[in-house]
């Protein structure tokens, strides 16, 4: 039987205050794939252990198949875990650890048949004999899987099972779970923070940041409309490029987005989602492109909806198939804090250090880079503004228990030329601030000033506290209403 696992407003507080999870609901219909997904630290893990029953739920309820659960003891749930660790006993043979849950299950029944089915299942028949330090890491954490399938649970929940291995082997048993768990049509939750092995084995992915669920949709839905920056940011490699601008509506005249030394210009008519950005006018706003909404070719070559703009390039990323080239198109690109491992922070802030001053800026501006968003005088942003790092005149939101765990909005730096900028006389960090993929044969100097055409209808704006406008939210009401 498969479960239906829900989870109400479930929050962990440990010790000392520190908030792991946050007011997180989520309903999970049996035999229905969900990956958990963010970057180190966001409590992916601690939600994982909360439904196993390892980890006590400090509020809120969770209910398996529609029962209050927060309670029931871990080996009543019916549940099995497959860890990163693999996690076999090493004095048992791979036979007897398989059977192992079974014999703790029924102690006088033979396990024989049950194992030997699971085996097969998981193509290990060949090594049943054998001890677990005789295999390899992708046997051993076959092996680890069957004893999770032998007793045929009603949900699997599995935290990182694959990050030991090496990238070829994590891809082949990427895709043997993902038909195991088909077949069987067993619930499964699973733990990662690597978006592209989320995107290819969830029914739906649900990204964490700070503790806070940012967005729970389809793969698909959450790399075409992201909710916030930083799903944006977190989804879809190459990164997304983010670039500062302002919405330029004048009354008589054609609407733009300024971009500093560049302007996008919208085309007209103007589209739904582009005449919602007149509210816009005058405010700062962050402009999302995709690599496939960027190509490099002169204006000549413009398709309907393609605007012009030009990028001097800094420099090229062969990746065999591809290139990617770091341009630097004179905007200031938007680095999105905590993409890459934010922590709750612990007790409550004293004034004036609650941000990361110049030296964890700059730790941003080099994570932005590592991404192919940084640039010179980059702004960070935050989605849900949980360690933004960013205290100046942004409206954050504690939450009750006293921990330091922001919940409030999203913000972007207003003083985006300030600690960050490069020093007088030294060279900037970075200067890219858009990055282009094209074919791997194309040779580009260094400086060279390249024409770029932009497809509006793959353009993404978020307001300057990092929700999406563009294109506008599905609920929202219509112009005239
Ligand atoms: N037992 C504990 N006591 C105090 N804090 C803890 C404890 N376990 C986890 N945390 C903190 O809770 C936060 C969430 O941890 P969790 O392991 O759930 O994150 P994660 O997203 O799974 O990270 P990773 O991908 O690195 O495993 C982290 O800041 C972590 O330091």
């Amino acid at each position: 039987m498969s479960r239906a696992i829900s989870l109400h407003r479930v929050s962990k507080v440990y010790g000392r205050g520190t908030r792991a999870v946050d007011r997180f609901s989520l309903d999970i219909a049996p035999g229905e794939f969900v990956v958990l997904l963010g970057p180190s630290g966001c409590g992916k893990s601690t939600v994982l252990r909360m439904i196993a029953g390892l980890e006590d739920i400090s509020e809120g309820e969770l209910l398996l198949d529609g029962e209050r659960a927060n309670l029931v003891p871990p080996r009543e749930r019916g549940m099995a875990m497959v860890f990163q660790n693999f996690a076999l006993y090493p004095r048992m043979t791979n036979r007897d650890n398989i059977g192992f849950p079974l014999r703790l299950e029924n102690p006088r029944e033979d396990s024989t048949a049950r194992v030997e089915a699971t085996a097969r299942m998981l193509g290990i028949e060949g090594i049943l004999d054998r001890y677990p330090s005789q295999l390899s890491g992708g046997e051993r954490q076959r092996v680890a899987m069957g004893r999770a399938i032998s007793r045929r649970p009603s949900a699997f929940l599995m935290d990182e099972p694959l990050s030991n291995l090496d990238a070829k082997l994590r891809n082949h048993l990427r895709a043997e779970i993902a038909r195991l768990t088909a077949d069987l049509g067993v619930t499964t939750v699973y733990v990662t923070h690597d978006q592209a092995e989320a995107m290819s084995l969830g029914d739906r992915v649900a990204v964490m940041r700070g503790g806070v669920l940012q967005q729970v949709s389809t793969p698909r839905e959450v790399y075409a409309l992201p909710e916030n920056v930083f799903v944006a940011a977190f989804i879809g490699t190459p990164r997304i490029n983010l670039l500062q601008g302002v919405v330029y509506a004048p009354l008589d005249g054609r609407m733009s987005i300024d971009l500093g030394r560049q302007r996008l210009p919208l085309p007209e008519p103007l589209s739904r989602d582009h005449q919602l950005l007149r509210i816009q006018q005058g405010r700062q706003v962050v402009v999302g492109l995709r690599s496939e909404a960027v190509r490099i070719a002169p204006p000549s070559q413009a398709r309907p909806g393609e605007v012009a703009l030009s990028g001097i390039v800094e420099h090229m990323e062969y990746q065999g198939h591809e290139a990617l080239v770091h341009l630097n198109t004179g905007s200031r690109a938007a680095v999105v804090a905590d993409l890459e491992s934010p922590r709750p922070r612990t007790g409550p802030r004293r004034r004036g250090h609650g941000g990361p001053g110049v030296l964890g800026r700059l730790r941003e501006r080099t994570a932005g880079r590592r991404g192919g968003q940084g640039g010179r005088g980059a702004g960070a942003v935050g989605a849900n503004g949980s360690g933004n790092g960013h205290d100046r005149g942004t409206a954050q939101e504690r939450t009750p228990s006293g921990g330091g765990h922001v919940t409030g909005p999203v913000v972007v730096l207003d003083d985006p030329w300030g600690a960050a900028a490069a020093p007088p006389g030294r060279p900037a960090l970075v200067a890219s601030d858009l990055v282009v993929r094209t074919g791997p044969d194309l040779r580009l100097r260094t400086g060279a000033q390249v024409p770029l055409l932009v497809d509006l209808a793959h353009l993404y704006v978020f307001d300057h506290q990092g929700r999406r406008i563009c294109p506008a939210p599905a609920d929202l009401p219509g112009l005239d209403g």
